[in-house]
């Protein structure tokens, strides 16, 4: 079983909404709502790949300075074991665009529980309902 370490960043609004997405049809778990985010490549840091991530993924930029640990995931998946830490971030420049997601959404903490979510997901949503 191996490790595989994923990076994933609630974007929270001044309405204290978090940003989720929906994952697109052929991928695994097409159509669940998850925290933007995705796998720490080599060389780089869950920061500097959290940050390329949510360029690639919204067209938003921000930096590590805005970067706050919330929690993390521990989930044993089929094929591999998932680390996840989830960031929150509530500073950054432009407007989150669904760039390689189905659709995107500004969702209240409590109201996450109501969104089809990934397995790893679920003590996340606790964590955030929270701090928020
Ligand atoms: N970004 C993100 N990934 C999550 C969340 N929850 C969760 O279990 N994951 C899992 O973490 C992995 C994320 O890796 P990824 O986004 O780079 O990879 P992917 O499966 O979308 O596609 P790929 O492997 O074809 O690149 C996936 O296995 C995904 O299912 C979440 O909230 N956000």
């Amino acid at each position: 079983m191996s490790l595989l370490l994923v990076v994933a960043c609630a974007l929270v609004d001044a309405d204290r909404r978090v940003l989720i997405a929906q994952r697109p049809e052929g991928k695994s778990m097409a159509g669940l709502w998850e925290f933007p985010g995705g796998k720490v490549e080599p060389g780089e840091t869950p920061e500097t790949a959290i940050i390329r991530e949510l360029e690639e993924e919204l067209g938003v930029s921000t930096k590590s300075a805005c970067l706050a640990p919330v929690s993390f995931a521990s989930h044993n998946y089929d094929n591999f074991h998932l680390l996840m830490p989830l960031y929150a971030c509530r500073k950054w420049q432009g407007t989150p665009q669904p760039k390689e997601h189905m659709a995107l959404k500004w969702a209240r903490p409590q109201a996450l529980r109501d969104y089809p979510m990934p397995p790893a997901d679920a003590p996340l949503i606790a964590a955030l309902c929270d701090l928020l």
